[in-house]
């Protein structure tokens, strides 16, 4: 659906996006994440045909940005980060305008713009002035307007910027359900737990550099240099400590209190023999659960020692 081969934008002697290789099935909803200025929403204007890269190709559809720019729009929603609304405009009448542009039958625009409202919950703003909506509420509207025409893509710069701890679940829920329509979805954010239990690809990018690209759970695997599994058992901790530590597959198990956290060797993913041993050897588990990496650690692990 979306691919992009060495893709490079330049500006003088910085590559504001170097050589990125991407590939995007139906479906997939691809947390773009990278701080401020390390190329996020030049890679996704290219994607859109809005920027001319200097190197390399993108396809959207299998049809490339340098000779299917009109149908690329056609089959692409890009929701900026800043969009500039109209005065003196209500909510509905900026979305029927949009659904003109986009050559939406006059006799569908109504339902379709009332759908697009209720999909981001904004349907009880419908008679509002575009010029008297919050910025969240902004965001929101711009992105009905961005699934006006049901792109099969969906480019999303900071979609939940702006947006209040509960517009933010929503989003999160839109972002959810754009995938199981099989749309395929990039979405930015430098706010990284967000995107963790919505996308199912991640990619890092720093400095105009695609550092990590994967699923999630793969992403999350690479940060973790050794798994650490928290355990507790009913009595005698320290027995169990020592136990467990005379294992081949344990580095070392701190005591934290009652609690034993051991850390595996590197590259032990299969762990099963630890409460097997402590069974056997009579303990009861009330805790047994493997530490989570989060996105957020995982951004950092990864992009340590990324060259200026
Ligand atoms: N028109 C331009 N001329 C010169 N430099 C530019 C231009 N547009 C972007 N850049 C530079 O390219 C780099 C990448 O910018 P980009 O807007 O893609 O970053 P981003 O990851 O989207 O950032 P943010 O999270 O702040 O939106 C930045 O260093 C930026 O200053």
């Amino acid at each position: 659906m979306i691919e992009t081969r060495k893709l490079t934008k330049q500006y003088g002697n910085l590559f504001a996006v170097n050589q990125i290789d991407l590939k995007l099935e139906e479906g997939d909803v691809f947390g773009f994440i990278g701080p401020n200025g390390s190329g996020k929403t030049t890679t996704m204007r290219m994607i859109a045909t809005l920027l001319e890269p200097d190197y390399g190709e993108a396809y959207v559809c299998g049809k490339s940005i340098y000779t299917h720019s009109e149908e690329i729009r056609r089959l692409v929603g890009y929701t900026p980060d800043f969009f500039g609304v109209y005065d003196d405009m209500t909510v509905m009448e900026y979305l029927e305008f949009f659904a003109s542009t986009y050559r939406i039958k006059s006799s569908e625009r109504r339902r379709i713009c009332e759908e697009k409202l209720e999909m981001v919950d904004m349907g009880f703003k419908r008679d509002a002035m575009v010029n008297q909506l919050s910025r969240g509420q902004t965001q929101r509207i711009g992105l009905a307007r961005t699934l006006l025409h049901d792109p099969a893509v969906l480019l999303l710069d900071e979609p939940a910027s702006g947006l209040d701890p509960r517009a933010r679940i929503e989003m999160r829920n839109l972002l959810k359900r754009l995938g199981e329509l099989d749309k395929t979805v990039i979405v930015s954010s430098h706010i990284l737990p967000e995107l963790a239990d919505v996308c199912t690809r991640v990619g890092m990018i720093e400095k105009g550099n695609l550092i990590v690209d994967g699923y999630v759970h793969e992403v999350m695997k690479k940060a973790r240099e050794a798994t650490l599994l928290y355990v507790r058992v009913t009595e005698e901790p320290e027995r169990a400590a020592n136990l467990v530590g005379q294992l081949d597959i344990v580095d070392r198990v701190d005591m934290v209190g009652e609690q034993l956290n051991v850390t595996l060797k590197p590259n032990v993913m299969d762990y099963s023999e630890i409460p097997t041993v402590l069974f056997e050897a009579g303990f009861k588990l009330n805790l047994f659960r493997e530490e989570e990496v989060n996105l957020e650690t995982a951004f950092m692990e990864l992009t340590k020692g990324v060259q200026q």
